[in-house]
């Protein structure tokens, strides 16, 4: 204004004037919009998620913007640095390349990087960038946004493992519309189902069911998914080929940002396999794992069953307990594998005999059930008769031909028991009875069974008071020489002086100790008393016999036995001859081969072992030639009708000649032998011993002395005194 020469005309003052208004006004309306477009800036910056930042010509930030807030990171921590001086995940690769984009001056967009804060956070940030040069066209820096996009990424992430998950997981997916018609599925489901996913898409995921199982899930399922928002249970499926398998599915509710059900993912895991060994584990509990019949448990199950139908209809039942016959002694002779087979084949033959509503169940060892529904006591006898018959047909297992016989018992509904408890303990009772009988029989219970049963009982618990109250003692039976009726020896034979029941046979206890460990305490006790009478007689001037012990399998099984026997003839200066051990053919097939060496040691001790009941047993020449036998006892069966059945005389003939010759070179003994005719056929056969009542029945020491000394021993008078003493 100083410039204005006031000699201007007044026209031109007042131009200048109005120029200067305008001049005014404008500047008053550019700052005026200046500043409300700083504000507008300024509002851009504070209200966006994004932020502005500036950096020098060294790219040293200079400026954020408050939108860099939402990072977490404090723009204290990066104003002056370099945005490589900054922790991130860039390679050095990654870094030169973008500093050679700087250095370029060039701009640069949607650069990605992960920075690690000073409180150890991860944030994803995508920076774009624009040079900035003076007014001379001189670099001065960069100017940008920057934006968190940490959230982006992480969804990003999270949806390229759902992808990845959905393709190569093992289970197979189905995505569903709300209609519930598939709108995806993954390759899992196609290699499971066998379907495509072209020919599965728009259709409703009920079209796999197989029918297996009545669809009862269909109603409720759908109902729980809208109430739960998911459902999971098993389905049998049916893949494209027509083959079965088992799912276990889940249903789960998508729903959409507003909360409405979008869709419905199914997550299916095959369980085919698992099933399969549910399906045999529960077997197994059910069944016998050789015979693959039913076993105890499912027994009682049917047995429970079949007892509630029978009393609803007023019908009858049948139990039939069975058991084979000397069947341990085949698994001996033979083997396990070989008794094995024979189990099976007689499983198998059992079923053929019963019907389809009749259950056979094995419960243990040779030990059959066989549970008859709506059987009465005729259907159950001719059951029992057409098994007994079955059983003469012999058994083709491995080489040979086994003939195996059975017992049965049988118990009757109502009659016999009203529960299955009751019933099976009747028809054990009967099929003791029918071993009783002789074995290969059939009989039906009756209430003086159990009688006998808790008999046996009282008379086991009272045995084993018996041994420590001296109730035992041995009888002497004399073993003559044939050829001139001498007594040559005795066989020892417990008996039990009941308090109450006076002298008691060893017939009816001995089963019994044998079933029990109170067969060794017997035997230990036998040996004792048998070598304490040897030392008496010696001592009395008696001649030296020998007196044969019987003695159990269990006894060869005791590895101490030897030593024993060494101990009991070394304490009462008896020499080895003194004692003989017999044991029967059965219990000497049941000591087994790991016996062997006791047996042996015995032999070498001097001690002699006679095989008792010969020929009742199934032992093979094989095993007869291996063990150190010193004599063979004839049963008392095939000398009882000697003279009256030539095959008894045949049979015992044949004995005699087998422990004669094939090397074998063995005493023979006959047992039971009670008339002279049988005497003097034994001794036609070349039998060398014999037993039995016609030389003398089992009497107790004294008596034994005294017949001993009428034959013959009349110098030791006094020793009967001394051994009744
Ligand atoms: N482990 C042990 N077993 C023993 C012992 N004592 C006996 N026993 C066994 O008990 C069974 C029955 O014996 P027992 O009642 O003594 O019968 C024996 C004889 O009395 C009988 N016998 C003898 N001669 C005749 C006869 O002419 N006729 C006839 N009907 N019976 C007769 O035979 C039995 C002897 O049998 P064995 O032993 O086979 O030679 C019996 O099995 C005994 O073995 C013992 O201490 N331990």
């Amino acid at each position: 204004m100083n410039s204005i020469n006031i000699s201007a005309p007044a026209s031109v003052v007042a131009r200048l004037r109005q120029l200067l208004n305008e001049y005014q006004h404008t500047e008053i309306e550019l700052r005026a919009r200046l500043r409300a477009s700083e504000a507008r800036f300024r509002d851009l910056l504070e209200m966006t998620s994004d932020w502005f930042w500036e950096q020098d010509a060294q790219f040293r930030f200079t400026y954020f913007s408050t939108g860099l807030a939402q990072t977490h990171i404090p723009s204290t921590e990066l104003l002056g640095k370099t945005r490589w001086e900054l922790s991130t995940n860039l390679t050095p690769e990654q870094w030169a390349a973008h500093r050679a984009m700087l250095d370029a001056h060039q701009p640069f967009r949607k650069f990605e990087y992960c920075i690690r804060t000073d409180a150890g956070e991860e944030r994803w940030l995508s920076i774009n960038g624009q040079p900035q040069f003076d007014e001379r066209g001189c670099f001065s820096g960069y100017r940008g946004a920057g934006r968190d996009i940490t959230e982006r990424r992480r969804t990003g992430e999270r949806q390229r493992l759902a992808a990845a998950m959905f393709e190569a997981t093992r289970d197979a997916i189905f995505i569903t519309d709300t209609e519930r018609n598939i709108v995806a599925v993954n390759p899992a489901f196609t290699a499971l189902s066998g379907y495509s996913e072209a020919e599965v898409l728009g259709r409703n995921p009920r079209f796999l069911k197989s029918g297996r199982y009545a669809d009862a899930h269909s109603a409720p399922l759908w109902e729980v998914v809208g109430r739960k928002g998911f459902w999971q249970g098993e389905f049998w499926n049916q893949r494209k080929d027509g083959e079965t398998y088992a799912v276990l599915t889940t249903i789960s509710e998508v729903r959409d940002a507003s909360g409405r059900p979008s869709h419905y993912v199914g997550v299916a895991t095959d369980i085919t396999h698992q099933k399969a060994a549910e399906q045999r584990i529960e077997h197994l509990a059910y069944h016998d794992a050789l015979t693959d019949l039913p076993n105890r448990a499912l027994l009682g199950q049917r047995a429970e069953l079949a007892l509630a139908l029978t009393a609803r209809r007023h019908e009858a039942l049948a139990l039939l307990s069975l058991d084979l016959d000397r069947f341990k002694e085949i698994n001996d002779v033979l083997s396990h594998t070989e008794g094995d087979i024979l189990l099976v084949q007689v499983a198998a033959r059992l079923k053929t005999l019963t019907g389809d509503t009749d259950t056979v169940c094995r419960i243990g060892g040779d030990e059959f059930v066989l549970l008859l529904p709506e059987t009465d006591q005729e259907r159950a006898l001719r059951v029992a008769d057409k098994i007994l018959a079955a059983f003469r047909q012999p058994f083709p297992v491995a080489r040979h031909s086994l003939r195996i016989t059975v017992s049965i018992g049988i118990a009757l509904y109502p009659h016999d028991g009203s529960n299955v408890t009751d019933l099976l303990k009747n028809a054990d009772a009967a099929l003791h009875q029918a071993k009783q009988n002789g074995r290969n029989t059939r009989t039906f219970y009756a209430q003086e069974m159990n009688a006998a049963a808790f008999e046996r009982l009282v008379l086991e618990s009272e045995l084993r008071r018996a041994i420590a109250a001296s109730q035992l003692c041995a009888y002497y039976q004399p073993k003559v020489r044939l050829s001139d009726s001498q007594i040559i020896g005795a066989e020892a034979l417990v008996r039990w002086r009941h308090p109450d029941h006076g002298l008691i046979p060893p017939g009816r206890f001995i089963p019994l100790a044998e079933a029990s460990d109170l067969i060794a305490e017997l035997g230990d006790w036998m040996l004792k008393e048998v070598c304490r009478q040897q030392a008496a007689w010696r001592d009395a001037g008696l001649p030296p016999l020998t007196v044969a012990v019987n003695l159990a399998a269990r006894h060869f099984r005791n590895s101490g036995l030897v030593a024993q026997i060494q101990g009991l003839l070394a304490a009462h200066s008896l020499p080895p001859q003194a004692l003989e051990l017999e044991l029967t053919e059965s219990s000497l097939l049941e000591i087994g081969p790991n016996t062997e060496e006791t047996l042996l040691a015995l032999e070498r001790l001097g001690v002699g072992l006679a095989i008792d009941d010969f020929g009742t047993g199934y032992s093979s020449l094989s095993y007869l030639k291996r063990l150190p036998l010193t004599a063979l006892k004839v049963d008392q069966s095939f000398v009882r009708d000697l003279v009256s059945d030539p095959d008894d005389r045949t049979l015992a003939a044949t004995i005699i000649a087998l422990g004669h010759g094939h090397g074998l070179g063995l005493q023979v003994v006959a047992e039971g032998v009670e008339t002279d005719e049988q005497r003097r056929i034994l001794l036609d056969q070349g039998c060398d011993l014999a037993q039995g009542y016609f030389f003398g029945q089992p009497v107790p020491a004294a008596d034994f002395v005294a017949g001993w000394i009428r034959q013959g021993f009349s110098d030791v008078q006094d020793a009967v005194e001394l051994t009744e003493a």
